[in-house]
C-alpha cells in the first residue's frame, strides 16, 4: 500500500515538472540575450574562454557582472556552450567553447541565424500570442490581425527595422539551404535556362544558383518594398510585384517558404499562377516542411509543431503532410511530383505541369 503511494507520489511529482517545464517554455527563447552578442566575444578569444574574461568584455554595467553566470549556466544546459572547469593557480577557473548551435549564432558566420530571435521575438511577432484566446472566439484571419489589424506583410512594408531583421534572417536560412541544395542535389536545377524565385526575399538563394549555375537567368519576385533598393547583376534581376496577380515567365519557378505561410485556397491560387508563368516541360520546385515523414526524430517533429503553430498565429498558413501537399498540387492542375527529404527541417518538392 504505501510503495503504491509512493509510486502516485512520483508520478504526480513528474506531471507537475512537466507543467512547470512547459510553462516556462519561453525562457530558453528569451535566454538567447543575442544582444550581449556571447557568441562574438567568444569567437573573437579565439581560445575557451574563462568566465571573468567574458564578463571583461561584456559591455554591461559593474552591478550585473554576478548575472552572467547564471545566464551561461542555462546556456550550457541548452547546448548553446560546452564548459570545462579547471583549477588554475589554485583558483577554480570556468571556462566556456562555442557549440555548433552558437557557431550559428555569430554574426558573421555565412549561414548566421542571429536575426531569426531578434525578429521572432520582437513585440510585433509575440505581441499576436495575446490576441490567441481572443481570435478563436471572432472571426479575425489570425491573431496577428486582431493585434496589428493588417497582415504581416503590409506591416513588413511600414516598418523597416522589422523588414530589414525579418528578410536578413530569412537570408541566413536561404544561404544554408542553398549551399546544401546545391552540395547534394545539384540536379534540381539541371538544364533549366530560367528560374524566378518567387517570393526571392532579398534574393539569397539566387545568387548561391547564379554562382554554381552562369548559365541560368534567375528573377527574384518579391513584393515591392523587398526589393525596392536592390541592384541585379548579369543573371540576376529584381522584379517587384504581387503573385496573385501574375508571376514573370521563366521555365522553372522556386517557392521557398512561401506555401507555408498560406491557406489551400490561397496555395491552389498561387500555384495556378505559377503554372501560367511555365512552359509545358518546366517545374516548380517547392522548398517546404512535410510533416509526418520524420517520425523518429522527436526534435525535428516538435520544431515543425512550432513553426505550423507560428503559421497559425502570424499568417493563414501551415505546414503539410505528405498527403496534404498532394492534393494541393493536384488541385491546382499539376499532374505529378516528387519529395526529396535532404534539408532537414524542409524538404524539396519538384512539381510537374
Ligand atoms: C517566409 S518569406 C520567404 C523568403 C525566401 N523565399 C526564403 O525562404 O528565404 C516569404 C516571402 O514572401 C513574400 N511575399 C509575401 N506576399 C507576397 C506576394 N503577394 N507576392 C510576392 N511575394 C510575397 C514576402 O515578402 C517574403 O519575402
Ligand atoms: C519570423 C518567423 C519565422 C518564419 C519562418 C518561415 C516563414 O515562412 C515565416 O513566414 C512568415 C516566418
Amino acid at each position: 500500500m504505501e510503495s503504491h503511494s509512493e509510486e502516485h507520489a512520483t508520478k504526480l511529482l513528474q506531471a507537475q515538472t512537466h507543467v512547470w517545464n512547459h510553462i516556462f517554455k519561453f525562457i530558453n527563447s528569451f535566454s538567447l540575450a543575442v544582444e550581449l552578442s556571447l557568441p562574438d566575444i567568444m569567437h573573437k578569444y579565439g581560445q575557451p574562454m574563462p568566465l571573468s574574461k567574458l564578463i571583461a568584455s561584456l559591455p554591461i554595467h559593474p552591478s550585473k557582472t554576478c548575472f552572467i553566470y547564471r545566464l551561461m549556466r542555462i546556456l550550457t544546459h541548452s547546448g548553446f556552450f560546452s564548459q570545462h572547469n579547471g583549477i588554475e593557480n589554485e583558483q577554480e577557473v570556468i571556462r566556456y567553447e562555442l557549440t555548433d548551435a552558437s557557431r550559428l549564432l555569430l554574426k558573421d558566420h555565412p549561414f548566421s541565424m542571429t536575426s531569426l530571435p531578434q525578429a521572432i521575438l520582437d513585440p510585433i511577432l509575440v505581441n499576436p500570442w495575446f490576441q490567441f484566446s481572443t481570435w478563436f472566439t471572432n472571426e479575425d484571419p489570425t491573431p496577428f490581425h486582431t493585434q496589428h489589424g493588417m497582415t504581416l506583410w503590409d506591416l513588413a512594408g511600414r516598418e523597416p527595422k522589422f523588414n530589414h531583421l525579418f528578410n536578413d534572417g530569412m537570408a541566413g536560412d536561404a544561404r544554408l539551404v542553398s549551399s546544401v541544395m546545391i552540395e547534394k542535389c545539384k540536379g534540381v536545377f539541371n538544364g533549366l535556362e530560367s528560374l524566378i524565385d518567387v517570393g526571392g526575399g532579398t534574393g539569397t538563394m539566387a545568387k548561391v544558383i547564379a554562382t554554381s549555375f552562369p548559365q541560368l537567368k534567375c528573377i527574384v519576385f518579391d513584393l515591392p518594398h523587398v526589393v525596392a533598393d536592390l541592384q541585379g547583376t548579369e543573371n540576376i534581376k529584381y522584379v517587384g510585384g504581387d503573385m496573385f496577380e501574375a508571376i514573370p515567365s521563366a521555365d522553372s519557378i522556386m517557392l521557398k517558404w512561401i506555401l507555408h505561410n498560406w491557406n489551400d485556397e490561397e496555395c491552389v491560387k498561387i500555384l495556378n499562377k505559377c503554372k501560367e508563368a511555365i512552359t509545358c516541360d518546366g517545374k516548380v520546385i517547392v522548398i517546404d516542411m512535410v510533416t509526418e515523414s520524420k517520425k523518429e526524430d522527436d526534435r525535428l517533429v516538435e520544431t515543425q509543431l512550432f513553426f505550423d503553430m507560428q503559421m497559425m498565429v502570424t499568417l493563414t498558413g501551415k505546414e503539410r503532410n505528405e498527403k496534404e501537399w498532394g492534393k494541393l498540387i493536384f488541385s491546382a492542375g499539376f499532374s505529378n511530383y516528387k519529395i526529396t527529404p535532404v534539408l532537414g527541417l524542409n524538404s524539396i518538392i519538384e512539381v510537374y505541369p
